[in-house]
């Protein structure tokens, strides 16, 4: 089954538990192994104070008709039970737990997905590795740490395709293996693992990298005297030295584009436009004002806050989160697919799926004045950590269109949760930001009044860097036909 478990925080959540209850599992094998052991451990010594005995005195102990009689019962009975008794094995069940286990498993592009998500995350919002390891993002302290073993993972993963990030991610890691032993079964002891580390970063081609483990593994063992690593460390030293020189040439700095600023919260903070109570237009608005927020004149873009409360939103949410698959781009040839620029998972929902979105339809037509009918579904999403949709138009270009075409007017783009970190609404060209409040509604014209398209309203959803981002998303149709 293709599935992809890191593209929304819902699909993470089973992995945790899965991993919980393996670890469970792990632990009632060392229960057995344990209950197996104690058998063993308290019955050897007793068969050997018998056995003691009756080897220092053979030809006594064997013409007592008492101890032969039992020595035959002993070796006619007794020693079937232990052959039983060593051949039954234990973890049979735990085995066959984690076989099943394996099938839910993340799979090699999972993994690969969750790297470039890291990575994603570090290039927009300039995060060190090594905050990122010790859980600092963006200046705060979270309770999250990186083992030796991830950030490894990190070093090999971009090792093909950025070597400057490679580098920042084993050093990191040497950083680590001189703290902690890895916590893997297969590991062995302390001074070996060193010596494996050093000697894969070194087949990487990180010879400064290598040589700082591979001291560390001499200094631990008090080997810095030993001839044959000696010699072995003054090659590692050969090519460090050489590879200083080139290393300095490198690390320029590539100017920021306009969505990275927008996404970092660093555009020009815009005196706040006032906030005002629609009351007017509609009898909804009526009866319940909302407070409007004007992002931006030409083209508008605002913000309506509270339109959803939170039992609606949990309403939606509970009907989405089993629907969700991964979303899809789509191209201009009408074919949709899976692409790194929209990293997220996602429901269509009609609605007159319920009486809820029946009458979030009917709030939408009050809050906007305009119709729906001819409007697609409505969309719900789930980014997980650095899901993102790149800068984009949601208009679809008029040669792409036929005759009597529908196109997207306007775009209301409900927020269903905050974000702690990252997941901003960004404007590149207007130079604008919104960050996702739970409960707001944030709207903008996709075309002009002319009925031409607008550039200008070009936006991306900003990589989740903290939280789980959900969004509801209605395109409003101009109703050409
Ligand atoms: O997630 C966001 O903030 C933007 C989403 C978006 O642009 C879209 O779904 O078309
Ligand atoms: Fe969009």
């Amino acid at each position: 089954t293709k599935k992809s478990v890191s593209t929304s925080v819902v699909g993470m959540l089973e992995l945790v538990q899965l991993e919980a209850d393996l670890i469970d599992s792990l632990s009632t094998y060392a229960d057995e192994l344990e209950a197996k052991l104690k058998v063993l451990k308290s019955f050897v010594p007793k068969l050997q104070a018998e056995s003691n005995e009756a080897v220092t005195q053979m030809e006594n102990y064997v013409s007592n008709p008492i101890n032969s009689f039992s020595l035959i019962r002993r070796m006619h009975e007794d020693w079937h039970d232990w052959k039983i008794f060593m051949e039954s094995s234990i973890g049979q069940s735990q085995v066959a737990f984690l076989n099943k286990a394996k099938l839910q498993f993340p799979t090699k592009t999972d993994l690969n997905e969750a790297s470039s998500s890291i990575v994603r995350l570090q290039k927009m919002y300039n995060l060190t590795a090594k905050d990122m390891a010790r859980g600092v993002l963006n200046g705060k302290q979270y309770e999250a740490s990186l083992t030796a073993l991830d950030t490894y993972a990190m070093g090999r993963y971009l090792n093909k395709q950025n070597r400057d990030m490679a580098r920042e991610w084993f050093v990191v890691t040497s950083e680590l293996l001189k703290e902690q032993t890895p916590l893997t079964p297969l590991a062995g002891e302390r001074e070996k693992v060193l010596h494996l580390f050093a000697q894969a970063i070194f087949d990487y081609e990180y010879y400064s990298i290598a040589l700082s483990v591979f001291d560390h593994a001499l200094l631990l063992a008090n080997k810095t005297a030993n001839p044959t690593l000696l010699s072995k460390r003054s090659k590692f030293e050969e090519l460090a030295r050489k590879e200083a020189e080139v290393v300095e040439k490198t690390n320029s700095k590539i100017k920021p584009s306009e969505f990275e600023i927008g996404c970092r919260g660093q555009f020009k903070q815009q005196s706040k436009l006032l906030c005002e109570y629609k009351s007017e237009l509609s009898p909804f608005l009526q009866l319940a004002p909302v407070k409007v927020e004007e992002v931006f004149l030409d083209p508008l873009i605002m913000v309506f806050h509270d339109v959803l409360t939170s039992r609606e939103i949990d309403e939606l949410q509970q009907i989405a989160r089993p629907l969700l698959k991964r979303t899809t781009i789509l191209h201009n040839s009408g074919v949709e697919t899976v692409h790194s620029s929209r990293i997220a998972k996602g429901t269509w929902l009609t609605r007159d799926f319920n009486n809820l979105t029946l009458r979030i339809e009917r709030r939408i037509m009050d809050m906007v004045d305009l119709e729906l009918s001819g409007s697609e579904d409505l969309q719900i999403m789930n980014y997980g950590i650095g899901g993102h949709f790149e800068p984009h138009y949601d208009y679809f270009e008029p040669d792409d269109l036929d005759e009597g075409d529908n196109n997207r007017l306007a775009t209301l783009l409900f927020y269903l949760t905050d974000v702690e970190q990252g997941g901003a609404t960004v404007f590149p060209v207007l130079q604008q930001a919104v960050s996702p409040k739970r409960g707001a509604a944030l709207f903008w014209y996709n075309i002009n009044a002319n009925g031409s398209v607008d550039p200008k309203s070009f936006h991306g959803g900003c990589p989740v860097l903290v939280g789980s981002k959900w969004i509801m998303t209605q395109w409003i149709s101009n109703n050409i036909s």
